[in-house]
């Protein structure tokens, strides 16, 4: 590394210690903290960012957001080159780097590493970095701090890099500090991408990556030209319902709310309603998250609502789960998760490929036989899974977080990966579309207007409208409502395509979650030594009873999930089990 290079970095790094007592660790989620927190975080992931950058040759994304968790925490995210979460031959030095104590131990990781991983400071391409953030308020205390400081001239950007917008977080954190981070790497752009959803900011690095425009309005135009697209595609018998058949949206109060509330003015054919745009608390009694593991309708829902068809996104909307309140007492709703959102996409993905190969057999050149699989973690449902196989599926079952669902999906030419959570997409791999495009353009000059031309057409349209990057609820919605408009289902009758086992979820605070150690996809835990013992003897006492802990990589909470045939018996071993980590690692305040 240069000796201008080493200055530089030497010149800001001191000016941001990291938080004493405090070990930061890149989770399942990036870096999630009290915002307090995270001051230098920000700056250091700044860095990694333009390393990143440099490292790939390509643009990198930081996006700040603490999705569903309470307001007073913030976070951060890379996404590397393809759109996706960063490498994971990376977090350790993401860790490593959050955690130095002092400047010389930090520039001393910093230049071992660029020298381990070849990264070339003076190349011919300097860093690029696309910034995002959620609305979480931090974020716009710290646009006008940075403001300031920038007119004040405590810090020039002149030579450092060109920052076309800066904006910041939390009382003097956030993009400032990435900014300074980020420019600490000579050459470096940041570039501000505003207010945005988390999977807008991965679809902006991806399409960014691949020569094409990252606006928000190409994002739109792409999402509502491919619903269109998928919307003519319906059956003729189909096509008049749709206007007279509401959805209502919970917003979570967070940036999802209030970017539907304005895409959802291109769209025709589809009538949405959109409560909790950002007037109310952000993931208070709302969202995604909430509704899925309380199992109860949000905040702004009631008896009204009884039967209507709702959905909601969690607070950087990457979540979405589908619900319909039941009864005019206790908010009770009839939840559809991620599972069934994954069963349902399933479901009509296979309906297409059969179309396809219909009377193709085994000809020479004809038909694709597409790997389709589908991924999930140890949460999904029971009953989804063996849904999923009765369909004749392949199911994988991963970690949690989205990184390792993403990744096995990646391997099949269809792959649908989905969290119990609602977090999912759907990955086309590039041979299988390549093999579609030429095969739609076949179709079209041959027989137009026929099946298969159009399931093909409508194979193109789902890549196009499911975002390829990450798991996007604003884009997952409209597949779904396309998709329940195709079959002519109700939210009902998409709910009875399987009947959920009766499951419960529970957090227990403990004094130090990493204590908890699990193996074999997480649902067995190696330690504290005996827990799982102990726990296996809770599950004897139910019938078809399952039960598993493992450490929140998000929250500093351990989780307790189990399921039995009967809601009771499900929540009577979560809560014993619940009991058994208390005892063992508690703070005793669950
Ligand atoms: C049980 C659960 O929902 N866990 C969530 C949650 O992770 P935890 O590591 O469980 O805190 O947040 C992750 C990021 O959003 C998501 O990938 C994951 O599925
Ligand atoms: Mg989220």
């Amino acid at each position: 590394m240069k000796e201008n290079q080493q200055s530089l970095l030497l010149q800001s790094i001191p000016r941001f210690p990291p938080p004493k007592g405090v070990k930061l660790s890149y989770g399942t989620a990036g870096f999630r903290a009290d915002a307090s927190l995270l001051e230098s975080t920000m700056f250091r992931v700044g860095i990694l960012a333009a390393l990143r950058s440099l490292k790939t040759g390509s643009v990198i994304g930081l996006m700040i957001t603490a999705s569903h968790n309470q307001v007073s925490d913030n976070g951060v995210k890379v996404a590397d080159p393809s759109g996706g979460m960063l490498t994971q031959d990376w977090e350790p030095f993401a860790d490593d780097i959050a955690n130095a104590p002092d400047p010389h131990s930090l520039l001393q990781l910093i230049i071992e590493f660029a020298k381990k991983e070849e990264i070339g400071f003076e190349g011919r391409q300097p860093a690029e970095v696309l910034l995002g953030r959620d609305t979480r308020p931090s974020g716009e205390a710290l646009l006008d701090a940075a403001k300031q400081l920038n007119s004040g001239g405590t810090h020039t950007p002149i030579g450092f890099g060109l920052v076309h917008h800066i904006a910041i977080h939390s009382s003097v954190i956030c993009l400032f500090n990435f900014y300074l981070g980020i420019t600490s790497v000579v050459g470096a752009i940041a570039t501000d991408m505003g207010v945005v959803t988390t999977p807008q900011l991965h679809w902006m690095v991806r399409a960014r990556n691949r020569g094409m425009e990252t606006s928000e309005s190409s994002y739109f135009h792409q999402l509502s030209s491919s619903f269109r697209c998928l919307m003519d595609l319906k059956p003729e018998e189909r096509k008049n319902n749709g206007d007279d058949d509401k959805l209502v949206v919970d917003g979570a109060d967070g940036v999802g709310g209030e970017k539907l509330q304005q895409f959802k003015k291109t769209l025709t054919g589809l009538c949405i309603e959109v409560r909790n745009q950002g007037d109310g608390m952000l993931n208070e009694g709302v969202g995604a998250d909430y509704v899925q593991k309380e199992k109860v309708a949000p905040r702004g829902f009631g008896p009204a609502d009884v039967g209507l068809r709702c959905a909601s996104l969690d607070g950087d909307a990457d979540r979405l789960v589908y619900f319909s309140v039941t009864s005019n007492e206790n908010n009770k709703i009839e939840l559809v998760d991620g599972d069934k959102i994954l069963s349902l996409f399933a479901f009509f993905i296979k309906e297409q490929l059969s179309i396809l190969n219909e009377g193709e057999g085994e000809k020479e050149n004809g038909s694709y036989q597409a790997r389709l699989g589908v991924v999930q973690t140890a949460y999904a449902n029971g009953a989804s899974t063996d849904y999923l196989k009765e369909m004749g599926l392949e199911v994988v079952l991963t970690l949690t977080g989205v990184k390792y669902l993403h990744e096995k999906a990646a391997e099949f030419d269809i792959g649908i990966y989905f969290e119990a959570n609602g977090h999912g997409t759907i990955l086309f791999s590039e041979a299988f579309l390549s093999w579609l495009e030429v095969t739609h353009k076949t179709l079209l000059s041959t027989s137009e207007g026929s099946a298969k031309q159009k399931a093909a057409s409508r194979l193109l349209a789902v890549s196009q409208l499911i975002n390829q990057a990450v798991g996007d609820a604003l884009s997952g919605v409209l597949l779904v409502e396309v998709i329940l408009q195709y079959m002519g289902w109700s939210v009902h009758r998409w709910n009875e395509l399987y009947h959920d086992l009766p499951s419960r979820q529970l957090k227990v605070k403990v004094v130090d979650r990493s204590a908890v150690v699990t193996t074999n996809a997480e649902t067995v835990a190696v330690r504290p030594i005996g827990i799982q013992e102990a726990i296996n003897a809770e599950i004897a006492k139910y019938p078809q009873g399952r039960c598993f802990i493992r450490p929140s990589g998000t929250e500093d909470v351990v989780r307790v999930y189990a399921e039995a045939t009967t809601q009771d018996a499900a929540d009577a071993l979560a809560s014993s089990v619940a009991r058994l980590v208390d005892q063992c690692l508690g703070s005793g305040t669950a």
